[in-house]
């Protein structure tokens, strides 16, 4: 175990790695203070190589977005070699595979999680980000069934704000718009928009709109923008997601349109609040009290010292601490034995 490890080893307890991605692994590891369990994301730097900025720009977006449908940053250590991204636990694993094992999702369902997804995208569009990768993969399930958006890796704030354009052709090739893949400057809130066309095509077909194993015959599927309707698409799911399939990005539906689409409220009374970023400065009294008791230093200095969220073992306590009692469990900090005391 790399000594870079025995950081972590004094306020997670790690069990067994879950997943293996390009250039990282993750690891499940409970907190120690709090008992509640976490998703670490282990990076080695030697192995990132050109992958380091966008490891980078990963973090920075992470440390800023604060939203119930974007998998939280609770932590985030960098040593000599490694990075480490501790991150809010999804046993529910990738829509991806859920899709896959319910063969593909009722009307009901995939609006359920639509409304989720228009919500995560919509927050992060108000932010002045594009998230550049949306796809099944990148939507976990947490213990409630509810979405949680990850891999900010791609995403990208346009210099000049939402209105300047982008460049990089990136993401996965079967959600990318077609304005994309012919190479052509994009806004990245509009190619999101047909990404969310594609995923929610994904959930209520099973199948992906425009696939093919040949990259040029897929580029000129997207390019042509036809794709099959399956008689199980109710006339409202075919609208929809015509309007978000438009080859012709200007033509497409915005964000603040899909908040109040009639199939997007069908059965609900609310709109998609798109809320727009929380105030970092209200920091939870009782987490902050239950700390500074458990620290032995005043309430003040206790929240002084978490509102400069600097993402290391403070903010890691004071946010679990605050997501046992948003599960309604006791905010008590464990009072842990140290074996040298
Ligand atoms: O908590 C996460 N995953 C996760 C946790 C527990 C379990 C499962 C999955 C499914 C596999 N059976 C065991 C239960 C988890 C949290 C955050 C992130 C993450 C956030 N930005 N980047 C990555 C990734 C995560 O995972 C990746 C994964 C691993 C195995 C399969 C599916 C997904």
């Amino acid at each position: 175990i790399p000594y870079e490890f025995s950081l972590l080893e004094e306020h997670y307890e790690m069990h067994e790695t879950i997943g293996r991605g390009g250039f990282a692994k993750v690891k499940l590891a409970t907190h120690v203070l709090t008992d509640e369990k976490v998703a670490i994301k282990i990076m080695d730097k030697r192995k990132l190589g050109d992958d380091l900025p966008r490891v980078l720009t990963e973090l920075a977006a992470m440390k800023i977005l604060d939203h119930q449908n974007i998998c939280r940053l609770i932590q985030a250590l960098e040593t000599e070699n490694y990075i480490f991204m501790v991150l809010e636990y999804c046993p529910g694993g990738e829509l991806f595979d859920y899709i896959v094992e319910k063969d593909r999702l009722s009307e009901v369902e995939s609006r359920s999680f639509f409304r989720q997804i228009i919500s995560a995208v919509g927050y992060v569009h108000n932010l002045g980000y594009a998230h550049r990768d949306l796809k099944p993969e990148n939507l976990l399930l947490d213990e409630e069934q509810k979405l949680k958006l990850i891999d900010f890796g791609l995403c990208a704030k346009p210099v000049g704000g939402m209105d300047s354009k982008l460049e990089t052709c990136c993401g996965s090739p079967a959600y990318a718009a077609p304005e994309l893949v012919s190479g052509k400057a994009y806004l990245g809130s509009e190619a999101d928009i047909w990404s969310m066309g594609v995923l929610l095509y994904a959930l209520l077909c099973g199948f992906l709109p425009f696939d093919d194993e040949n990259i040029g015959h897929l580029y000129r599927k997207i390019l042509g923008g036809h794709y099959q309707q399956p008689k199980w698409l109710s006339d409202d799911s075919k609208k929809l997601i015509r309007s978000m399939l438009q080859v012709d990005p200007k033509r497409r539906i915005s964000i603040k349109e899909l908040c109040c689409h009639p199939w997007v409220m069908e059965g609900y009374d609310t709109p998609v609040l798109c809320d727009t970023q929380k105030d970092r400065k209200f920091l939870d009294e009782d987490c902050v009290k239950e700390m500074s008791a458990f620290r032995g230093v005043s309430v003040n200095k206790m929240r002084e010292a978490l509102l400069q969220w600097k993402f290391d073992f403070d903010t890691a306590t004071y946010l679990l601490l605050l997501q046992r009692k948003k599960r309604g469990l006791p905010i008590s900090l464990f009072n842990v034995v140290h074996p040298w005391t």
